[in-house]
């Protein structure tokens, strides 16, 4: 049977270009590696939905299983799962998010991308 929290994981992957499966909300984030990822994004004015997984245990399983991942954060975009924490750090550092966000059009502060990898050398 499938997973019942996966018609509310569909649709939210459907209806906004970005998604960030997460521990807490962007504003207010419950854990260090959901707080990462969210930083990031708030940091370079990426736009997107975050759907605070501890309000919700099925989303919080369901997540996992739909996208075979055992961990949250999650980052979404168009609907492709891209990864955690770790992954997204490092697709920020090397240049790859800004390529994957240009993409698929999604709009970010290139400037501020700069910034973080500036700040990490
Ligand atoms: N290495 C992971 C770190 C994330 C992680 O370890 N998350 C844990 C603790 S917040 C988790 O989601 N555990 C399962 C759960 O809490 O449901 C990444 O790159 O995202």
């Amino acid at each position: 049977m499938t997973n019942p929290a996966f018609d509310a994981i569909k649709s939210d992957i459907t209806n906004n270009d970005v998604v960030l499966f997460m521990k807490g909300t962007s504003s207010m984030p419950q854990c260090g590696f959901s707080s990462r990822v969210a930083g990031v994004l708030n940091y370079m004015g990426v736009e997107y939905k975050d759907v605070n997984v501890l309000a919700d245990e099925a989303i919080r399983n369901g997540i996992k299983e739909f996208s075979d991942w055992p961990t949250i954060p999650q980052l979404y975009v168009k609907g492709e799962f891209v990864g955690g924490c770790d992954i997204i750090t490092e697709m920020t550092l090397s240049g790859e998010l800004d390529t994957l966000l240009e993409e698929n059009g999604v709009a970010f502060s290139k400037e501020a991308a700069d910034k973080i990898r500036e700040s990490n050398k």
